[in-house]
């Protein structure tokens, strides 16, 4: 069997990457998911500016999974723009992407036009569900908002563009958050950011100090709530706009959940963050076991193929 995929125009030799945030602050972090099995990564998400992030401890892992309110700590647009460009020589036949955002909406677009602009000729990820920037709201729950960003975007940006959201819950926010997208030529959305302001607790204390002890929730514990959203917008959205699973994958097995959901790739936090990108060797051959099985020679055998009862 094969795990290999394609988003948009773009073919990757696996069908699993990093999440967005994890092993891929700075271009140690990234050169490590080049050489791993992983078919692409994704950055930290950039902001016009560096950003130090929030106060630590920030990160905790806990048995089913982790509690992170980071604070979206980068090395700033310019940073990884650059180690961008340069792998476009290094390694030209890869394509890779690229996750940012606004601290304002202003700030957004300055960031899509200077891509726009730019040489960068690998996809965008557009960041609409941080949790963790203390007075700032999770954009993709304002679907108004969303919407108008969406549409200005589109005015000026022509190159691949997706976005990443954050778990919805109600099956009208599905179809309400499904017609907006369905409005724009996205390549792909990414279900699901961490599960935001979740609390843990270790004895009598939070165990991360931002937020006081508020903050976005991954591992075991989401994957039912992934899962979900990846299976609601595949069964809304136009075919064309690709779907990438996040959240919850330990497994080969919770991978094959998340396509046959419909996801044409699969992101890893949590698992990537304990176990390092060893795990992408992992989860790839717990895969490719688990098709092999069931005679199934490409993801596109089983993609979005859940059976009802
Ligand atoms: O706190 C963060 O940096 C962070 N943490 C997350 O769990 N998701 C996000 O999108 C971000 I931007």
């Amino acid at each position: 069997a094969t795990t290999k995929t394609s988003i948009g125009n773009f073919d990757f030799e696996n069908c699993f990457m990093n999440a967005a945030g994890v092993y891929c602050y700075d271009r140690n972090e990234l050169e490590q998911l080049i050489n791993s099995q992983a078919g692409t990564f994704v950055t930290k998400t950039a902001t016009l500016q560096p950003r130090p992030g929030n106060p630590e401890p920030r990160y905790h892992d806990t048995a089913l999974g982790s509690i992170n309110s980071m604070g979206l700590p980068n090395l700033g647009f310019d940073y990884y723009l650059d180690y961008l460009l340069e792998l476009q020589k290094t390694h030209p036949h890869r394509t890779f992407f690229f996750s940012l955002v606004g601290m304002s909406t202003e700030d957004t677009h300055a960031l899509l036009k200077k891509v726009q602009e730019s040489d960068f000729k690998g996809i965008t990820e557009l960041n609409l569900s941080c949790p963790n920037v203390p007075g700032k709201p999770q954009i993709a729950y304002d679907l108004e908002t969303t919407e108008k960003l969406l549409a200005d975007i589109f005015s000026y940006f022509k190159k691949p563009l997706g976005v990443k959201l954050p778990p919805y819950f109600d099956i009208v926010h599905f179809d309400q958050a499904a017609t907006v997208f369905n409005k724009f030529p996205l390549t792909f959305i990414n279900c699901i950011n961490s599960i935001g302001n979740g609390l843990v607790i270790e004895d009598e204390s939070v165990v991360i100090k931002p937020k006081n002890g508020f903050g976005g929730i991954g591992g075991e514990y989401i994957k039912p709530t992934a899962l979900a959203n990846v299976h609601a917008f595949y069964q809304r959205l136009n075919p064309s706009i690709k779907i990438i699973g996040t959240g919850g994958v330990l497994t080969g097995q919770d991978a094959f959940e998340h396509i046959l959901c419909g996801a044409s790739m699969v992101q890893i936090g949590t698992t990537l963050h304990k176990e390092g990108p060893v795990a992408f060797e992992r989860i790839t051959n717990e895969l490719k076991d688990i098709m092999d099985k069931k005679g199934y020679k490409t993801i596109e055998d089983f993609r979005g193929k859940l059976k009802y009862l």
